[in-house]
């Protein structure tokens, strides 16, 4: 992870005078959406790019010590071993970017990780995760929990009352305390847009949560009716570069919820290149969010490397 993000004081001047072009993000939106995909022979390397940023997800309720192994396994050898070796990438230790879990399912992905020499971050979403609707001792005290058991990523997700009613001053101070709470680990803050109303409403919460420190901010949980969508991306890496622009600070975007192709990877890196250029495209400052995207990268790897689709058996968890 890059350096942290130490946050600034609240300005809530300038919150105050944000205006979002609807019309402008929009044509933008469709604009990258519309572009070409690399050509076939680059397109490869994009998607193993696009591996190296996923946050390998399981947010389940019937998550067990053995499916977040299995998912561990997975992030470790994200693409079967002779794939990679027809390509010459075997001993280049491609992996995730990090796994993503239940606090009560960090110390079975320490575990599994230990257990296979691995040192790849664990992520744990907290704070009353997905609707952030419970006390902020609460909130405060499972971000720390998840810190004790070895998370070194938290997800945390924003109280949307506050957001919703414009009160940025106390959800600049709540995300100040998991910024506290959150120690060494780096933060992602979640801000659910799919619940957020207006792009000035996001465009502002990505502010207030950046000048509360966090390190990356976050599209959606991924369990809001709308999730990751390419104009609400636009609002906020566009927040990120003004934000860059007045402080220094680079902070990343982690769009996740309903990313599930390999083709809207490409998109996803397409628009990150474009928005915020090249610094950013590394697992320092972008992650994908996902639980099932990775199943059909691979899929296209192996289709690049073999001619031919693999059926989902083939490839192991896929
Ligand atoms: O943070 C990640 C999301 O919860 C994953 O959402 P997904 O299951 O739609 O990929």
């Amino acid at each position: 992870m890059s350096a942290r993000n130490p946050g600034t004081n609240l300005d809530l001047e300038r919150i105050s005078k944000v205006i979002v072009n609807t019309q402008a993000i929009l044509k933008r939106a469709q604009g990258i959406q519309g572009q070409k995909v690399p050509k076939k022979q680059w397109q490869t390397a994009w998607l193993l790019k696009a591996v190296t940023c996923i946050d390998l997800t399981t947010l389940a309720g019937d998550d067990t010590p053995s499916n977040v192994h299995r998912l561990c396994l997975k992030a470790i050898q994200p693409v079967r071993y002779d794939l990679l070796k027809k390509m010459d990438l075997h001993d280049k230790g491609i992996t995730t970017a990090a796994v993503c879990v239940y606090p009560s399912r960090v110390a079975d992905a320490i575990k599994s990780l230990k257990g296979a020499n691995s040192n790849l971050p664990v992520a744990s979403v907290a704070t009353g995760f997905p609707a952030g609707q419970t006390p902020l001792e609460i909130r405060l005290q499972e971000v720390r929990t998840a810190v004790s058991h070895g998370a070194t990523e938290i997800d945390i997700v924003i109280n949307r009352m506050l957001a919703l009613t414009g009160q940025w001053e106390a959800m600049y101070n709540e995300i100040r305390q998991f910024r506290e709470a959150c120690g060494d680990a780096h933060m992602k803050t979640i801000l659910a847009i799919g619940e957020l109303g207006t792009f000035t409403t996001v465009y502002k919460a990505s502010l207030v949560a950046m000048m509360a420190g966090s390190d990356f901010i976050k599209t959606s949980t991924g369990k809001e009716a709308v999730n990751a969508t390419y104009p609400i991306a636009i609002v906020m890496v566009r927040a990120i570069r003004d934000y860059y622009l007045w402080t220094g600070q680079k902070v990343g975007f982690k769009p996740a919820g309903g990313i599930r192709t390999a083709q809207e990877s490409l998109v996803w890196l397409n628009l990150i290149k474009q928005e915020l250029g090249n610094d950013w495209l590394c697992p320092h400052l972008f992650r994908l969010g996902a639980s099932s995207l990775l199943a059909d990268i691979e899929r296209q790897i192996y289709h690049h490397v073999t001619g031919q689709y693999a059926a989902y058996h083939e490839l192991p968890m896929a």
